[in-house]
């Protein structure tokens, strides 16, 4: 499987990109046949799975589940190293660039790194920014770190640049898991101008109107996770 690349495509083409996002702590896995034939029927290119935490270790049961259940490629978004399990396709290679908390810049990095070179995962380097969401989200309590406010919008377009430059091959625009108000418009448009690697938006997108807008300011892959979480019925139509 190739995922970087067809993300390339995608973005050459236009072709929209939506992940759903499976949290290895909520999702009953008795149910995830039902959660799959949903997800089948829908948009949902990809499906991206972790968590800010994952305490009883959840991550592979159902990483090994979707690969039984399902040929969407299955991608790692991993709040720690512990989050690394071989049996999915892919691992966004996150760095808390936003923050100033070396530990999530590149110390969880360092003690995945010789799980990954044993492993086969397509690993795919991602400049990952918090962004004030209107609430403090797992992300922020986890990493110790404090989100971009909305209006710094030249640290976060420097930011978002900057990760380019340092090789990120995606960066993700982040505002946090239930966050009250997803990424503005604005940032996802200046972002976008300035960067030319592909662009991931998520957090707090509760709507088709929030995911159209998000996709029309420039988003090439959005993700969804609460929303689906509260209606299984998001993606319908
Ligand atoms: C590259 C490797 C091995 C690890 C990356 C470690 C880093 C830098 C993580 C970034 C910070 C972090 C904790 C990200 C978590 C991302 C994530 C899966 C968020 C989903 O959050 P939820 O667990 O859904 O939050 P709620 O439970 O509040 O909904
Ligand atoms: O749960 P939501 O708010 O959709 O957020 C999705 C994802 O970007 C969280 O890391
Ligand atoms: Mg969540």
């Amino acid at each position: 499987m190739n995922i970087y690349k067809n993300i390339l495509s995608a973005k050459t083409d236009q072709k929209k990109l939506l992940a759903v996002l499976l949290d290895p702590e909520k999702v009953d896995i008795e149910k995830l046949p039902s959660f799959l034939d949903k997800i089948h029927k829908s948009m949902v290119t990809h499906i991206f799975v972790g968590g800010s935490t994952d305490e009883n270790q959840q991550i592979e049961t159902l990483v090994n589940a979707l690969k039984k259940l399902s040929k969407l490629p299955v991608i790692l978004f991993p709040g720690s190293s512990e989050q690394v399990i071989n049996a999915a396709d892919g691992l966004l290679f996150l760095s808390l660039v936003s923050g100033r908390n070396s530990e999530y810049l590149i110390g969880q990095q360092i003690k995945a790194a010789q799980t990954l070179k044993r492993n086969s995962l397509e690993i795919i380097p991602t400049g990952y920014l918090l962004i004030d969401g209107g609430t403090e989200t797992a992300v922020q309590r986890v990493s110790k770190t404090t989100p971009l406010a909305q209006d710094q919008l030249k640290e976060i377009v420097s930011t978002a640049l900057a990760s380019e430059y340092l090789g990120q091959k995606l960066i993700y625009l982040e505002a946090g898991s239930g966050a009250k108000k997803p990424v503005s418009t604005t940032i996802i448009k200046e972002v976008k101008k300035q960067i030319s690697v592909p662009l991931i938006v998520g957090g707090g997108i509760r709507n088709k109107q929030q995911l159209e807008q998000a996709y029309i300011a420039g988003a090439d892959l959005v993700v969804i996770g609460t929303a689906f979480e509260l209606n299984l019925n998001f993606f319908d139509s």
